[in-house]
């Protein structure tokens, strides 16, 4: 006779009470863009000082808060390298709230309580204004705080963008100009604009995650968060209400960014984009893939070895960087889809490939990785569902044109007239092409 089963028992779901984790910390910062990123990045940051808490917003999607608010706010980062995943519990939310609950935003944007508005809004985010724009919501916010009585607040950009900072100042100076003058000049004075280099390689999570969760931790998490053992955090601005001891889990305060600016954003995401656009031509779906393959890790290698030609940071460090940056992509603990980083080309070539280019340009050299990451996104502009800004703009043109140029043209008119690096890019596609399998 069979034995009777004893139905399996699910784990509890995950909650302050549950876990046993103390209550919410007071609300002192804010965040507007709440996905995989912020939770593997600043709200980790800020568990390092109990007595901030944050109030986190998505941009539209409501189930995320939802799911955080049954959770208490609480979630399960996997930190996963090549051995076996570890798993912590992240209690600095302390609230969790979808784009469109105005009210609640309104108040806490307006309370002299809050101190900073940290952001990961995309880089297309910083670009778009109007109605229900990332942007128009910062404004309505600091309009209401300058009416509540003007406390001054640090805004604090989180998104891989040169100038952050600046950008975000300016974006937010371009939207209140229609605005009565003494609010413009209460944001000139008393809004700061933090410049940041982040770094930590966070991918969607997918289904698998949440079950992993659950047999490291003993809880049944909906929201569960991957991401890898690496962590940077670099800012420079100046915080007028105070900021949680950031320091006390490693982010340091400089005074110049640009070095390390050009070396996050050159080295990694230019790497990341230079394989978004040629590892899906040749098979590949991950980052890991990618770096296997024997082309494509020449390619990238050869990419470093250019870019260091215009690096600024010294030559040991810049070694350093990317010798840890292989042994990152080539984790087989994270499995970061290249067609996910392969979003926005429009914005994130002219930032991350355009300015080595440039410069080896106007030494008369042409680097074969520049030119790959030229094809391989007229490829994908040609060939796959694009996500972007200007999508409609750039997929005619890849489309309905013969070669490169157009397209070219509608990043950087000058590069579009050299027509050796457009034949270049011609027979790069060519050649993607032949080698595709
Ligand atoms: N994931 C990473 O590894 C990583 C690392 C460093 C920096 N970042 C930065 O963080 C950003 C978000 O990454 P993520 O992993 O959290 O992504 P995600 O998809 O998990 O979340 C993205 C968030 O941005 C919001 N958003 C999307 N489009 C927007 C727009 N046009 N305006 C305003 N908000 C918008 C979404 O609603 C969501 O809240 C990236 O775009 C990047 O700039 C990510
Ligand atoms: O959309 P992007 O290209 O800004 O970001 C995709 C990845 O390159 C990026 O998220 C990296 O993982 C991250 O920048 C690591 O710190």
């Amino acid at each position: 006779m069979p034995t009777p089963q004893t139905p399996p028992t699910s784990p509890p779901r995950l909650t302050r009470a549950s876990a046993g984790t103390g209550p919410p910390a007071p609300v002192r910062a804010v965040h507007l863009g709440l996905g995989a990123f912020h939770r593997a990045h600043q709200a980790v940051y800020t568990m390092a000082d109990p007595d901030w808490g944050v109030a986190a917003y998505t941009f539209r999607n409501a189930d995320l808060p939802r799911t955080l608010t049954e959770q208490d706010g609480l979630y399960t980062l996997q930190v996963r390298g090549n051995g076996q995943p570890q798993a912590e519990l992240v209690d600095s939310i302390s609230r969790a709230h979808p784009g469109g609950d105005t009210e609640r935003w309104l108040a806490d944007l307006a309370s002299p309580d809050v101190a900073l508005l940290t952001l990961t809004i995309t880089e297309a985010g910083y670009r778009t204004a109007g109605d229900g724009s990332a942007i128009d919501r910062v404004l309505a916010g600091l309009r209401g705080r300058h009416r509540a009585g003007g406390a001054p607040i640090a805004l604090v950009p989180c998104d891989n963008l040169p100038g952050n900072g600046d950008v975000l100042r300016e974006a937010m100076r371009g939207a209140a100009e229609g605005e009565d003058s003494t609010f413009r000049s209460w944001l000139e004075e008393h809004v700061s604009f933090v410049d940041t280099v982040v770094d930590r390689i966070t991918p969607v999570a997918g289904e698998d995650d949440a079950t992993t969760a659950a047999r490291l931790t003993g809880f049944a998490d909906h929201a569960p968060v991957v991401t890898e053992p690496f962590s940077e955090w670099l800012l420079a601005g100046r915080f007028p209400l105070g900021r949680p001891a950031w320091e006390n889990a490693g982010a340091r305060f400089v005074d110049d960014l640009a070095g390390y600016e050009q070396r996050k954003l050159w080295f990694l995401n230019g790497a990341h984009t230079l394989l978004a656009y040629t590892g899906p031509a040749l098979g590949c779906a991950t980052v890991d893939e990618a770096v296997r393959h024997p082309p494509l890790a020449a390619l990238v290698e050869s990419w470093w070895d250019t870019a260091s030609r215009h690096a600024s940071l010294p030559a040991e460090d810049l070694a350093d960087y990317r010798d840890r940056l292989l042994r990152r992509f080539s984790s087989r603990g994270i499995r970061h889809r290249l067609l996910h980083i392969a979003v926005g080309g429009s914005e994130k070539l002219p930032a991350r490939i355009l300015p080595v280019l440039r410069a080896e340009r106007s030494r008369l050299r042409l680097p074969e990785p520049a030119v790959a990451a030229l094809a391989g996104w007229l490829i994908h502009l040609r060939d796959r569902d694009v996500v972007d800004p200007r999508a409609d703009e750039l997929v005619t043109l890849a489309r309905s044109a013969d070669g490169a140029r157009p397209v070219v043209a509608a990043l950087d008119a000058a590069l579009a007239d050299d027509r050796e690096l457009i034949t270049a890019v011609d027979d790069y596609v060519d050649h993607l092409r032949r080698s595709a399998v």
